[in-house]
């Protein structure tokens, strides 16, 4: 099922009912809030909420989630409020689907499928393309019986029956002969980014992550004065963009990224790994908070995980509360600074402490980097070339039988050309 596909045949939003648990380990507020956020996700795939259902159950019913009698009262409170569909906050197990499907006669989604719904409509690059119509068809698969009923009752068949096992056999073995195929074209595009990337290399290189909607892309546009959308929607950016960025006494890439989200469906990380890449690859993360957020912390730990997740986890991180401008308490802002006091407080719609994060990033650039000037024999060719690829080059000149060269490296790539130069190859060093 489609969200995204059904709003574009229609131009009213899609009336939805929103619903999920609470339970003695996640309480009601928090439940309730968890909805409010499945709200932003409903408004970014272009749908409208109309009720919000809340019920209290330790773990889900195996076979229809909520309870029958709840989701009895969820389906008369969907027709009441004229609700096409329902989406709930956890993701459903394919016989859960398929028996409140049966149950309510409603059309129904999970936060999974709703997110790869967004991911779907947002996707504008080959790359981004290929990395969600993987995810889709890995979730498709383990509820392909559920897709098919749906399908024939689309289409009008008689009663809910669905096709001949055989039938979901074969497209069974078309979905899978398919993922095959866009993990090669993935691999292929992997390897085009890689060579495209020969020659950043001894450029320090950033990445911004952070949840969804705390300003990422407001942040590089207020950085390196560019335009990258930016927008009040989830998932906003699915592209990485790579930005040069000069400051005063260094030059660093910094790479936008796609933001993470509470229960982000493990597909989409999975098949996003060459987005994700931009993260794992960088020297260093910026990770963007948003100071005004109440849930601001949790999102911290939310990123936080992710990031283990990517083995990001133990990079140099600067932390960055954003959206310091929207903060009404003062007290909030006091308590954010005792508990992290290395964090930047700035605002990137406001352009307020934009100058002390980039006094922060040259700093880190100062520890991790270095610029020399060397005079090498050009018999060491090997470490002539070395440097070639795995440093910036500002200044390069050929004399007979030396060459005269400045560069910005990182530092443990500095000892392993040292490690290249036998007696008499290095005429002359010297840290600029
Ligand atoms: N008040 C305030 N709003 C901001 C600030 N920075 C960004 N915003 C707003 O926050 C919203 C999200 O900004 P984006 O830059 O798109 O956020 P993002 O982190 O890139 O979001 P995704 O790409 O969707 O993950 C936009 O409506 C921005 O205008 C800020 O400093 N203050
Ligand atoms: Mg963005």
């Amino acid at each position: 099922m489609s969200f995204t596909e059904d709003q574009k045949k229609s131009n009213q939003p899609e009336k939805v009912l929103l619903t999920g648990l609470y339970s003695s380990e996640i309480p009601q507020y928090k439940a309730s809030e968890y909805l409010d956020e499945l709200e932003m996700l409903v408004n970014t795939a272009g749908g409208e909420v109309v009720g919000k259902v809340l019920q209290n159950r330790e773990r889900p019913d195996v076979s229809t989630y909520l309870g029958r009698g709840k989701l009895g009262e969820v389906a008369s409170l969907a027709r009441e409020k004229n609700a096409g569909m329902i989406v709930f906050d956890d993701d459903l197990s394919p016989t859960q689907a398929r028996n409140i499907e049966k149950e309510t006669k409603l059309k129904i989604i999970d936060r999974s499928g709703l997110i790869l719904d967004i991911f779907a409509s947002r996707a504008q690059t080959a790359a981004a393309k290929t990395q969600v119509e993987l995810a889709q068809l890995q979730y498709i698969l383990p509820r392909l019986t559920r897709f098919w009923t749906h399908l024939s009752r689309q289409s009008g068949g008689i009663g809910t029956k669905g096709p001949g096992e055989t039938q979901i056999e074969t497209d069974r073995r078309i979905i899978g002969k398919r993922i095959s195929v866009l993990k090669e074209k993935l691999e292929k595009l992997d390897r085009q980014r890689k060579t495209q990337r020969k020659g950043r290399d001894g450029i320090m290189r950033i990445a911004l992550v952070g949840y969804t909607n705390v300003g990422k892309s407001s942040l590089l546009n207020a950085l390196t004065h560019t335009e990258v959308l930016a927008e009040n929607k989830l998932f906003a950016t699915l592209d990485s963009t790579v930005r040069r960025f000069d400051t005063e006494s260094t030059t660093v890439l910094l790479s936008d990224t796609v933001g993470f989200i509470r229960k982000l469906p493990h597909h989409l990380v999975d098949s996003f790994k060459s987005t994700l890449d931009e993260i794992r690859e960088a020297d260093v993360l910026l990770h963007v908070m948003d100071a005004s957020s109440p849930s601001v912390l949790e999102y911290k730990a939310v990123v936080d995980e992710t990031l283990k997740g990517i083995e990001s986890s133990d990079k140099p991180t600067l932390l960055v509360f954003n959206k310091t401008d929207a903060v009404k308490d003062p007290e909030v802002l006091a308590g954010l600074r005792r508990e992290f006091p290395e964090a930047v407080f700035i605002s990137a719609s406001r352009g307020i402490g934009l100058s002390d994060l980039q006094l922060k990033i040259e700093q880190q650039a100062l520890t991790d980097y270095v610029k020399t000037e060397m005079n090498i024999s050009l018999q060491n060719f090997k470490a002539i070339s070395y440097i070639f690829d795995s440093a910036e080059v500002f200044y390069k000149k050929y004399h007979d039988e030396h060459i005269e060269i400045s560069f910005r490296i990182r530092k443990d790539k500095l000892a392993k050309l040292e490690e290249m130069f036998a007696p008499n190859d290095l005429i002359s060093s010297e840290l600029i």
